[in-house]
């Protein structure tokens, strides 16, 4: 089988990185490129707080974000946390919080409004999980989200995500798994599927590259946006790990062994655009 069809613009699957790269070098002004933050472009710390982007990624985004439309970071972590670790780079937007905030070019964080009147709970509700989750669980406070981590107690597993969903249940939040993590967030229809569906919409060609459960969704959202237009390439990347990892390769159309992998991966995509 010949590795591209319709016209030269979109590689048959299964295609190799580098054939979804010449696809995407043709027509860079057409492509965006999305990234999850923890565990694709950062290596996963014990301490939330400690993480940094693997070597040579700020680089490689910012080398690439000179050669296509738009790249952009999808996170669950929040806009200012983002803009602290993307200082340095003004041609990147940001989504935080699953999109419940967003900030185009280092401009103003513009909230969700319907997700504003649960802050209160959201604080309530961080307060009451470090006063009655065992020691061990941290309990990682976003103003409109609180993650339930266990990563350095995983025999705390089981009591965490039933106490989390206790309260889910109880206040009427959302929940969403992630890797060691249960995190509550307001009822409010944002998730990163519902970002990368927007984005797409008058765009010809996407990659998104992620490592967790809520990533599959963005990938669910590039193949929606290829059924519906055949000239359409959207590129879903996974980033290995012991504890996701499986789900997302097999949603995937390629795996990256790890962040820091990406860096180098990244940093080779560079040239080809040159
Ligand atoms: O959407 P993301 O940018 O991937 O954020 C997902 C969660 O990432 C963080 O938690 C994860 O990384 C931590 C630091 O490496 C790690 O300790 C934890 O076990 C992981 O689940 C972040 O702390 C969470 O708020 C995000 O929901």
């Amino acid at each position: 089988m010949p590795p591209f069809s319709q016209g030269d613009l979109r590689p048959s699957r299964p295609f190799t990185a580098d054939e979804a790269w010449r696809a995407t070098v043709d027509r860079p002004r057409e492509c965006v490129l999305f990234f999850d933050f923890d565990g694709t472009l950062a290596p996963v710390r014990d301490d939330p707080t400690a993480v940094q982007p693997a070597p040579k990624v700020l680089a490689a985004i910012d080398a690439l974000a000179g050669k296509v439309r738009r790249v952009a970071i999808v996170s669950a972590r929040p806009v200012e946390f983002l803009r602290e670790h993307f200082a340095a780079l003004h041609q990147v937007d940001l989504y935080g919080l699953y999109g419940l905030e967003h900030c185009h070019n280092g401009g103003d964080t513009v909230t969700e409004p319907a997700a504003v009147p649960w802050v209160p709970t959201i604080t309530k509700l961080a307060d009451r999980a470090r006063a009655e989750l065992p020691e061990g669980a941290l309990v990682e406070y976003k103003r409109l989200s609180v993650a339930l981590h266990y990563r350095t107690a995983p025999q705390l597993a089981e009591q965490v995500e039933a106490w989390g969903r206790a309260r889910a249940d109880e206040l009427g939040l959302k929940v969403q798994s992630g890797r060691m993590v249960l995190e509550l967030k307001p009822p409010v229809d944002r998730d990163k599927g519902m970002v990368i569906g927007e984005a797409v919409r008058d765009v010809g060609c996407a990659w998104y590259f992620g490592d967790d459960v809520s990533d599959i969704k963005a990938f669910t959202a590039l193949r929606e946006r290829e059924a519906g237009d055949p000239r359409f390439l959207g590129v879903c990347v996974a980033v290995a790990n012991p504890e996701t990892g499986q789900e997302v390769s097999t949603a995937a159309d390629l795996t990256i062994s790890s962040p820091e992998a990406l860096g180098d991966f990244l940093t080779e995509a560079v040239h080809r655009f040159q």
